[in-house]
């Protein structure tokens, strides 16, 4: 699909994002300005503590922005009722839960909380979309376990399940694949980049599978010390975007096949 009859879904405007400690600002990174569309992929990079999380958390809300503005389909992040919100945006962040007595069924079906009624009654459609959710992030013989009988990827993998049974158009993960083995990173990446494709989702998350970011996502934001860069994964590519962002003395990134290599 040509980028002009595309929806714009996520922007920022002059974005500042931080934190307040004792009435001073530490600001993690500022002048953020991103125009993500509908159906995009899009892999957020960077190093340990550059500010992933954070941009994610403001994005999300659950975290106050410092300066500037985000839109979410045109609305202004402030202006959503929390209720608003969740009918937007699914979240999948790396803070532990605090409902681990849940079944994995259960709690996939927490996703649907914010179309049910008050008390929280599944309709036909929302039990078939649980299952949906179920399926496709194979998780179906997990569904009677309690939540903390999993291990870290068996929950993982469940929590991506929740957040496609909330069904939004924004999807937005802090690091889905940490504790996955290779063949499930590779999963359920490409399950996601099936997602944004099929029904149009914009999908955010970041991650330090640079590798299979830039095989995978249509595009990239990758965080360093002196901004961000944007765009598509070839394009990064062309403007060393990836070799300028660790250190040169142990690893060096290999343009010709998109990975890094350890230095002999
Ligand atoms: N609650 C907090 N209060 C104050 N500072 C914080 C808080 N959370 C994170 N920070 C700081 O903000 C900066 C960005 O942290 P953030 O967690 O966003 O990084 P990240 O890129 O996600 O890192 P990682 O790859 O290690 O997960 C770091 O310097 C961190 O110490």
């Amino acid at each position: 699909m040509s980028q002009e009859n595309q929806h714009i879904v996520i922007q920022t405007e002059n974005l500042s994002i931080g934190y307040r400690q004792h009435k001073k600002l530490m600001v993690v990174a500022a002048d953020i300005n991103l125009k993500l569309y509908e159906g995009e992929l899009i892999g957020l990079v960077g190093a340990n503590g550059i500010g992933k999380s954070t941009l994610l958390k403001t994005i999300a809300k659950v975290h106050p922005l410092l300066h500037g503005s985000i839109f979410l389909s045109d609305k202004e992040i402030r202006k959503y009722t929390p209720q608003e919100l969740a009918t937007q945006l699914s979240v999948v962040l790396t803070e532990r839960i605090s409902s681990k007595n849940l079944t994995v069924k259960e709690l996939v079906a927490l996703g649907r909380h914010p179309y049910t009624n008050w008390v929280g009654k599944l309709t036909e459609e929302d039990i078939n979309i649980v299952k949906k959710a179920i399926d496709i992030t194979h998780i179906n013989e997990l569904t009677e376990k309690r939540c903390f009988e999993l291990s870290d990827g068996q929950l993982q993998k469940v929590l991506i399940a929740r957040a496609i049974a909330q069904d939004t158009p924004i999807i937005l993960l802090d690091e889905p694949t940490t504790h996955l083995d290779i063949y499930h990173k590779a999963y359920i990446l490409k399950l996601l980049k099936r997602l944004a494709f099929e029904t149009k989702k914009t999908i955010l998350f970041s991650t330090h599978e640079i590798d299979f970011a830039i095989q995978l996502c249509d595009k990239m934001i990758v965080m360093n010390t002196d901004g961000f860069e944007f765009g598509r994964p070839k394009e990064l590519i062309q403007c060393r975007s990836f070799s300028s962002l660790f250190p040169q003395d142990l690893i060096i990134f290999d343009s010709e096949t998109g990975t890094y290599k350890v230095r002999n």
